[in-house]
């Protein structure tokens, strides 16, 4: 039978033995992926851009390259037929803005749980539902990326719908910000949230509620906290160098998992 939207067959994962995937929002991300980092990858789905590749790790294992789109909607629909299709692990590897004047763009993030603002994870668990990531595979991740990256940070993100109102943006169309938007990136500093994206908070709800593992490794593209405009926009620069790092950290604990030497619980 054939997925919905991921134009694949659940048949034809099973065969293939296929548990565990690479979640990017951006389907170029996914690309690089497949054609940079994998051997004998092969697309199998390109469907409404949501592009998936299988491929084989350094060890000779099988991992699927997937693309979530951006925002909670399109990622629910896509772990939802991943996790119909036998994926027993997501690690999302994104891009996301630093809130924390500590961290600067460059930087990578591991969230181990997140404030989720986001519709489409309450058509799934009660609002209060926690957000929280696999423990021992956002530890794992932690690790591995400190050994490639120097600067990489462990915390909480918010997880919201918007990236313009909902990460308190005012230089575009609607710089008339709903006074529940206004302060928001002060207030996130005194909570201790560390960074705003827009798929974990749903990925880590529909993880527990589905039973699979799930963590997120994102690259810091934009400094939210300067309050500078230039700051605001993403810092294209940077982008090819944090994806590098977030791709090789997350595919070092995927073969972590395939090699033995990480064992998540059930
Ligand atoms: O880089 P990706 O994975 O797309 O993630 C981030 O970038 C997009 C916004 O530009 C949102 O999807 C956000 O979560
Ligand atoms: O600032 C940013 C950068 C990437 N993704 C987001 O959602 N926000």
């Amino acid at each position: 039978m054939l997925l919905n939207h991921l134009n694949f067959t659940i048949d034809f994962l099973s065969k293939l033995n296929v548990h565990l995937c690479l979640l990017s929002g951006d389907p170029s991300r996914t690309r690089m992926i497949a054609e940079k980092y994998l051997r004998k990858s092969e697309l199998v789905c390109d469907n409404r851009g949501l592009l998936c590749y299988i491929g084989e790790t350094s060890l000779g294992m099988p991992i699927i390259a997937a693309t979530s789109g951006m925002g909670a909607p399109s990622t629910s629909i896509v772990v939802n037929e991943l996790a119909q299709a036998g994926i027993e692990v997501i690690i999302r590897v994104g891009t996301t803005g630093s809130i924390q004047k500590y961290i600067a763009p460059g930087s990578l993030i591991v969230n181990y749980a997140s404030l989720c603002k986001q519709g489409a994870a309450k058509d799934i668990a009660p609002n209060e539902y926690p957000s929280v990531a696999s423990p021992l595979l956002s530890t794992d991740l932690y690790h591995t990326a400190k050994g490639i990256h120097p600067s990489v940070y462990f915390g909480i993100n918010a997880s919201v719908d918007t990236f313009y109102e909902g990460q308190e943006r005012y230089g575009n169309a609607n710089p008339h910000l709903l006074r529940k938007q206004q302060g928001l990136i002060q207030e996130y500093q005194h909570l201790n949230i560390l960074n705003f994206e827009m798929e974990t908070g749903t990925l880590f709800k529909m993880a527990s509620v589905y039973k699979f593992h799930a963590t997120s490794i994102c690259g810091v593209v934009a400094a939210r906290y300067s309050g500078n405009e230039e700051s605001e926009k993403i810092m294209h620069n940077i982008v090819d160098d944090v994806t590098d790092k977030t791709i090789l950290s997350a595919l070092k604990t995927l073969e972590n998992i395939q090699s033995g030497k990480l064992i998540l619980n059930n």
